[in-house]
């Protein structure tokens, strides 16, 4: 899915999100957790405002464990409560519900102190394009999904989805737009799939991702090409074009005249990356934040 975000439809998502905000007890903050940050709206904090919150940590499965546990680390220290997933294969799903009872536990105390019977929590999940909130909504759903709509309170067009736990989720996510300023969060949001390659230049994509794997795994990037070595430091992206040119020949990644074809050696390279043929790779570490 792709969406230009212009100044009116970001306000008009901004909109969208708070409407809903009203129907729901609790926001489910959906990051990527290969680019936790660069995958987080800039202005989430003044969207979501005090709504309880669970910070979602997806596609933990092609992040590297151990980033993994930072940055959960993080943004537990930020306040939040937070879980790293894989909606693909429901890793971790289960443990969102009990996750948000403790969340709101006091809420439901003060309803069975005034004799109320205490009725299911209901979520929404926000995220920017493709970071798998349908996913998690489906995974969430499972196949018992029933949709509970035409209730008093229920937008119109709106349904409510059991997914167990004491949990209700709104089907319909709130889509948010990323950052667009810093050119390192368009190159991993580009990197991830995110956004369109096209938006930027796929061989440079391609030596952003090479100079992280070269400073942070460096014996999977050699092992995975058969690479003798590495440039001892790679400052920039046009440090990283010698190793690019090095995969491309190693690949045959070769245009006509025989010259190496650097598109053509970018694309395996971010193919392996997206698909987790280079194995677990986080491409923002904590360390990098300011
Ligand atoms: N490996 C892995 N892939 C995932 C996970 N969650 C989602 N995906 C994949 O990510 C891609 C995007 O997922 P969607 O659920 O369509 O993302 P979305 O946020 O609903 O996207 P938009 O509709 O564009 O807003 C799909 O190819 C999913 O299979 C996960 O936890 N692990």
């Amino acid at each position: 899915m792709t969406i230009q975000w212009f100044p009116g439809h970001m306000t008009r998502a901004k909109r969208q999100i708070q409407e809903k905000l009203k129907l729901i007890d609790v926001v489910f903050e959906l990051l990527d957790a290969r680019i936790p940050e660069s995958s987080r709206n800039p202005m989430i904090d003044e969207i979501v405002g005090a709504k309880p919150r669970l910070v979602l940590l997806n596609k933990a499965d092609l992040a590297d464990a151990e980033a993994n546990a930072r940055w959960s680390e993080h943004y537990r220290a930020q306040g939040h409560s937070v879980l790293a997933i894989d909606s693909n294969t429901g890793t971790g799903v289960k443990e969102i519900a009990p996750r948000v009872q403790a969340l709101l536990q006091e809420k439901i105390d003060r309803q069975i102190a005034k004799g109320m019977k205490p009725r299911p929590s209901r979520a929404l999940i926000v995220g920017i394009p493709n970071v798998g909130k349908s996913t998690l909504i489906n995974k969430l759903a499972g196949r018992a999904a029933a949709a509970t709509g035409d209730r008093p309170g229920v937008t119109k067009g709106q349904q409510w989805i059991r997914t167990g736990g004491g949990l209700e989720l709104l089907d319909t996510p709130g889509i948010l737009w990323p950052k667009f300023e810093d050119p390192e969060v368009g190159f991993r949001l580009a990197a991830t799939g995110a956004i369109k390659e096209e938006v930027l230049m796929i061989d440079e994509v391609a030596c952003f991702v090479l100079r992280h794997l070269a400073a942070y795994y460096s014996d999977t990037l050699k092992e995975r090409y058969g690479l003798a070595s590495l440039p001892e430091a790679i400052p920039d992206i046009a440090a990283a074009v010698p190793v690019l040119e090095e995969i491309g020949r190693r690949r045959g990644c070769l245009g006509s005249g025989g010259h190496i074809d650097y598109e053509k050696a970018a694309g395996v390279l971010l193919r392996d990356l997206r698909s987790g043929k280079l194995g677990r790779i986080t491409l923002e570490t904590p360390v990098d934040l300011a």
